[in-house]
């Protein structure tokens, strides 16, 4: 078989804070193929950002103190800030929450994605030029192709008008316009693996199922790898191929979306999904309870999952918890699982709608 397009290998990912150290990513591995989104999925403070973030080496202020994160057939963990540049120029892209945080206001949003091409396309030689300062569109011609490109992106991203658009500020954009823009400049790269963080979490419903319905054709129609981010499970199940379930930084139980969400093993990934079904209908106690997060900066033996767990045992306190495959592309790490169906009897296996129904931003 070959290599996966990413593969992350016993990441581990450390902050020292005043308080002491935080251990935000404790041991994380999994893959991402080509032409399929792998969802990481877990409550705030799991570690879904310091992951992603990692894999792009801006983790900053945070260190890699262990593991692999290997791209296109290269080493991320050790690579030079130069190769960094080269491959997130080219082959990875990323798309975070905040739309804000990758525009920039002085420019309109066609001189941005013609940038993104243009630093796609650009040889050793425009690298020397743009060193020595040089205009980066050396002829009309050069920039009407780059504002061309730039109109099919904004078209392909579902921002109308494209022609008209293509000259628009930021700030003349609505937050869904926005981040369909950053979408498109992540686009603009061609990039093999595209790593979104949340990008639909400030979206109203319409958008956010415009936008993950757009991933998806990208996985199908340009064969793309996604990591797609998120904390809402129906973002997760409508979207994903695979999804991997962090808690406290460690993966609890990782497979195909379907079987995970469906008939899901690890104590904890069933807890989540049964309260996230109550909270769609408010039960915010059970949800409050199921996010109460533990200390990252204390240390602990065994599950990190023990103290709210209603099936814990001695064993699951007593040293590391090995990771064992329930089925064929299954993992889990609980040594007490599987349960016996009655066990569960009382929880819920529904899974709800993305975003819970909520509205937000509007497109
Ligand atoms: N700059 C930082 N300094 C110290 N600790 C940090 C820093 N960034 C993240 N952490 C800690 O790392 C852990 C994982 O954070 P992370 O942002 O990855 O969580 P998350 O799952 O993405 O949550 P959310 O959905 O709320 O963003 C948390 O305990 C967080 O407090």
């Amino acid at each position: 078989m070959s290599e996966p397009l990413l593969r992350v290998e016993n990441l581990q990912t450390r902050f020292d804070t005043d308080h002491g150290t935080v251990d935000a990513v404790s041991g994380v591995s999994f893959t991402v193929d080509r032409g399929e989104i792998v969802g990481i999925l877990g409550e705030s403070g799991s570690g879904k950002s310091v992951t992603a973030r990692s894999i792009c080496r801006l983790e900053d202020p945070g260190n890699i103190v262990g593991g692999s994160i290997t791209f296109a057939e290269r080493e991320l963990t050790t690579a030079t800030e130069a190769t960094l540049r080269q491959l997130r120029g080219n082959k990875l892209s990323m798309v975070f929450q905040d739309p804000t945080e990758s525009l920039n206001p002085v420019f309109s949003v066609g001189e941005q994605i013609a940038e993104s091409v243009r630093i796609h396309e650009s040889s050793g030689t425009q690298r020397l030029l743009d060193f020595l300062g040089v205009s980066p569109f050396q002829d009309r011609s050069a920039w009407e192709n780059a504002r061309e490109r730039a109109i099919e992106l904004l078209d392909q991203v579902g921002i109308p008008n494209p022609e008209a658009n293509v000259s628009s500020f930021p700030h003349e954009f609505s937050g869904g316009l926005r981040q369909r823009a950053v979408l498109a400049i992540a686009l603009a790269s061609e990039p093999a693996l595209l790593v979104a963080d949340e990008p639909t979490t400030a979206l109203d419903t319409t958008t956010q199922a415009d936008i993950l319905s757009r991933l998806r054709s990208l996985r199908d129609e340009q064969n793309i790898g996604i990591l797609l981010i998120s904390h809402d499970i129906g973002v997760i199940a409508q979207t994903c191929d695979r999804v991997v379930v962090l808690y406290d930084g460690q993966v609890m139980e990782a497979g195909p979306v379907e079987r995970i969400l469906t008939a899901p093993e690890h104590p904890y990934t069933r807890a989540l999904l049964s309260s996230s079904v109550r909270n769609s209908d408010a039960d915010k106690q059970v949800q409050s309870a199921m996010a109460r997060p533990r200390d990252p900066s204390s240390s602990h033996e065994g599950c990190p999952f023990a103290d709210r767990c209603q099936y814990v045992t001695e064993t699951c306190r007593s040293g590391p918890i090995p990771t064992t495959e329930a089925a064929s592309d299954h993992r889990l790490a609980c040594v007490e699982a599987p349960f016996s169906e009655a066990k569960f009897v009382s929880e819920q296996q529904e899974i709800p709608a993305a975003n819970g129904g909520q509205q937000n931003d509007t497109a």
